[in-house]
């Protein structure tokens, strides 16, 4: 590529936080009007460049070259006025706002009179939703929007700054597959407005869809560049992540089933509106000892929905019978259910499932109290040891057990809220999109461990919308749709066709 085009460099870049070198000696270039792709896997420090690139992390060693003079931003703010705009992960529009208000939150447009021009400020909002083919009126607030239509204002928020860099740190990992298309066009009309995109992503096959060209970055440091897209596959992606070749390709062994563990019948939940409506619509299914079940279905299926009703989250709405072990069970609350041997890994991992402000070993050892008790007092030896445990188990990258979970990268901490769950020793699983955010090394590393406590006699319920992780995985698969369980297939017959035909009513 030319030098000329490129808009941003960063040179020998060094971030250390206490214990960790995030980035180390990292210089980038940054492409005009292309779609440059920062990878590496969990903890290689992409967002952490991703922050220095947009101010958020203002201390570093290193210079940022925007147009070949040196720039030093001391907050996101200074960063955009100079064109660099970052849409986090966790979106973070005012959802009692509108459209409007939020893209001009602090830089609100007064009229001759002193008065907020909520006219001009609607107008420009319609215009910049315009260009990104989204026809919601600006007045409409935050809440009412989905999730993907939420990146669009925060996208658009960019715009109206005239952003000339827009970083993308996983941008599709909470949107569904319509937004992700609506997503990708947006892209493609950005580069050829010069828009130039960082972009991060785990998920191989859209990289390969979008992507101008690789950037890898591999524990904290630059280690090469893929420019030739159209000759690269994902062997040659994953090298530059891993450094070495991984097998991509794989598919659960069969292991001999046992008796029934988990059994739920006639599960419904009626919609809080009162109408005979159901978010859960007589669902029964049942796992095996040593089975791994996968459930299959598109956004607003109601799989969620299932996993938080039998784990006792809606016990006051739910209709219908659990057993365990063939007994039937009352399941009232998230306790009632870690006492009979359930396990929940829950989709929103920040909200759900971590406390951010506590360190590793806490988070790891709070479900499991009385493993780490001595004497009737909480003893911080056995609570670390347990930790210790499952930090090498599950390869979790942290400095010690005693950093706080909110340091650690997203992926390692996705492997903390798996770890707090496996330390209960449950009989039965639920995994909700276990691998959501984790890197194609550490996805596999789960799959191994899925397949693993299934030999140990545990079952497990896994919920993902990866359709070829689903089928790699799980022995039998059941599809939902519209809140209902709309088709069920063994490892054997499932193909992509046949599960996408029943998820699509
Ligand atoms: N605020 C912080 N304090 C201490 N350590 C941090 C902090 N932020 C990041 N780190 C550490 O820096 C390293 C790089 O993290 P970073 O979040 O940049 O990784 P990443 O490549 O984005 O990973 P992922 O794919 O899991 O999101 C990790 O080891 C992480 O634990």
């Amino acid at each position: 590529m030319e030098k000329e085009n490129i808009i941003l460099r960063a040179e020998n870049i060094t971030k250390r936080f206490a214990g960790v070198t995030a980035l180390d000696d990292v210089s980038i270039d940054v492409y005009a009007g292309k779609v440059n792709v920062i990878v590496g896997e969990n903890g290689a420090g992409k967002s952490t460049l991703m922050k220095i690139l947009s101010g958020v992390y203002p201390d570093y060693e290193g210079e940022l070259l925007l147009h070949g003079e040196e720039v030093k931003f001391s907050n996101p703010k200074e960063a955009m006025k100079s064109g660099i705009a970052i849409i986090h992960q966790e979106l973070n529009l005012i959802p009692y706002l509108s459209i409007t208000a939020n893209i001009y939150l602090g830089r609100e447009i007064v009229d001759s009179f002193g008065m907020l021009d909520f006219k001009k400020m609607n107008q420009v909002t319609k215009e910049l939703l315009a260009r990104l083919d989204c026809d919601v009126p600006p007045t409409t607030l935050v809440s009412e929007l989905r999730v993907g239509q939420q990146q669009q204002v925060e996208i658009a928020k960019a715009l109206l700054e005239d952003a000339k860099v827009l970083i993308m740190d996983e941008p599709t990992s909470a949107i569904t597959d319509a937004e992700v298309e609506v997503l990708f066009r947006i892209i493609e009309s950005l580069k050829k407005q010069k828009v130039s995109i960082l972009y991060i992503s785990h998920k191989l096959d859209e990289l390969f869809e979008i992507a101008d060209r690789f950037i890898g970055l591999r524990d904290g440091k630059m280690v090469g560049t893929i420019e030739n897209i159209v000759e690269a596959n994902k062997d040659d992606l994953i090298r530059l992540m891993v450094g070495r070749d991984i097998d991509n390709h794989y598919v659960k062994e069969k292991s001999p089933l046992g008796e029934e563990v988990f059994r739920a019948e006639g599960i419904y939940l009626p919609k809080p509106t009162g109408k005979s409506e159901f978010l859960v619509n007589d669902v029964s299914f049942s796992v095996r000892k040593g089975e791994v079940l996968g459930i299959f279905g598109l956004m607003g299926a109601g799989r969620t929905e299932l996993l938080e009703t039998v784990f006792g989250l809606h016990s006051k709405l739910m209709v219908g019978n659990i057993y365990i072990d063939g007994q039937k069970v009352i399941i009232k609350s998230v306790m009632d259910a870690v006492a009979k041997g359930m396990g929940l890994v829950p989709e929103n991992r920040k909200e759900d499932g971590l406390v951010l402000e506590m360190p590793v070993f806490k988070n790891i050892s709070m479900a499991s109290v009385e493993q780490t008790l001595k004497n009737g007092f909480l003893n911080l030896g056995l609570e670390i040891g347990l930790a210790k445990k499952y930090i090498t188990d599950l390869n979790i990258k942290t400095p010690s057990p005693r950093q706080k979970v909110k340091n650690l990268s997203g992926g390692n901490q996705q492997k903390v809220v798996l770890s707090k769950w496996l330390a209960t020793t449950p009989k039965i699983l639920f995994l909700d999109e276990p691998t959501r955010g984790i890197d194609v090394n550490a996805k596999n590393e789960i799959y191994h461990l899925i397949s693993n406590l299934a030999k140990e006699g545990l079952g497990v319920l896994v919920v993902s919308s990866e359709l070829p992780e689903i089928m790699a995985i799980c022995d039998r698969i059941i599809v939902m749709g519209e809140s209902r369980i709309t088709g069920e297939f063994s490892q054997k017959e499932a193909t992509e066709d046949k599960i996408m035909n029943a998820a699509i009513l």
